[in-house]
């Protein structure tokens, strides 16, 4: 973990774009703070602005209104191109390369190349150096693509939905290699990914978009203390009018709901702790609270 003095791994503020000068913001009014050292998890639903956010942070686009820093730097300068890994979604690799020729590139375009972790990370894979790239399964060219960006030895490691397409016992073994090397390294990584579940043991942070606006960005453990999971009768709701309902559902008479409580819940629920995954579900499932500004 880092000192308090130094520089966030993502600071946002005022942040906005939109694709065409005229177009809809993709972002608008984001601000938030990421530490360093953090496993932080970039949810949203469709379109929410994930992409875009994390193509911000790695400089492949530009701000149209406020900014965003890396690790302290403008994302894309000098001070933080070889000190930020960006891993998009289309991960371009080149199909015809060997995984030994793909490696022998990031080592050409980056001082800071670590073959070892590189050659490491495509052998947990169970990954021949001698295979075509364009011949892997999509988890395998995943798993080079994260070698790629591993080896650079980057400080801040920016992940666009690398779950995606993968199946569970794929997307437990990258998650696996990813908490190793953020332990090892201190390595800050912002995943954006749709897969709950795998979030839930990994992330120590979560960023949270609405429609282009950051609704949450906290602590995972804050975030899971300060929500309840409440069980009752319907006709117990009114006793919920001074908490924060995030989402309710019923089923027949029977009442359950998330709330940020504002103080002791009154009435005969059932309390439980819910876990990080449900408390990202009731988040994105609820359309009605427009989005609000940055927790942090
Ligand atoms: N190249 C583009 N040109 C125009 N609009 C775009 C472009 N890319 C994204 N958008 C729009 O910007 C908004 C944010 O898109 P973005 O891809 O950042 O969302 P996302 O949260 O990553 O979505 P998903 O979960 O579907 O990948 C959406 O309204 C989308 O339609």
């Amino acid at each position: 973990m880092t000192g308090p003095d130094e520089p966030a791994a993502l600071h946002a503020t005022e942040l906005g774009f939109r694709y065409r000068a005229r177009g809809e913001w993709a972002l608008r009014e984001c601000g938030f703070t990421v530490p360093r050292g953090r496993i932080t998890a970039l949810v949203g639903r469709n379109g929410a602005g994930k992409s875009t956010l994390l193509h911000l942070a790695g400089g492949l686009l530009r701000p149209a209104h406020g900014e965003i820093r890396v690790l302290g730097a403008a994302p894309g300068g000098g001070a933080a191109r070889s000190r930020v890994a960006l891993l998009t979604q289309d991960k371009p690799l080149y199909p015809r390369f060997t995984v030994a020729d793909t490696l022998r590139m990031g080592g050409r375009l980056n001082a800071s190349w670590d073959q070892p972790v590189a050659e490491r990370v495509v052998r947990e894979g169970g990954i021949a150096l001698s295979a075509r790239v364009g011949e892997l399964s999509p988890g395998r060219r995943t798993r080079v693509a994260l070698a790629l960006a591993l080896g650079k030895r980057p400080e801040l490691l920016l992940l666009d939905e690398p779950l995606a397409d993968l199946d569970p016992v794929v997307r437990g073994e990258i998650m696996a290699t990813l908490m190793a090397e953020a332990a090892e390294r201190e390595v800050s990584i912002v995943l954006s990914s749709h897969v709950l579940p795998d979030l839930e043991q990994t992330c120590d942070w979560v960023v949270l978009l609405r429609a282009g606006r950051v609704e949450l960005s906290e602590d995972a453990d804050a975030l899971r203390e300060g929500h309840a999971l409440l069980t009752g009768h319907v006709e117990e709701e009114p006793t919920l009018r001074e908490h924060t309902v995030v989402h309710r559902r019923t089923h027949g008479r029977q009442l359950t709901a998330l709330v940020r409580p504002r103080g002791p819940v009154g009435g005969t629920w059932h309390v439980e702790r819910p876990g990080l995954e449900e408390i990202l579900l009731g988040h994105l499932q609820d359309g009605t609270r427009g989005a609000k500004g940055a927790a942090a």
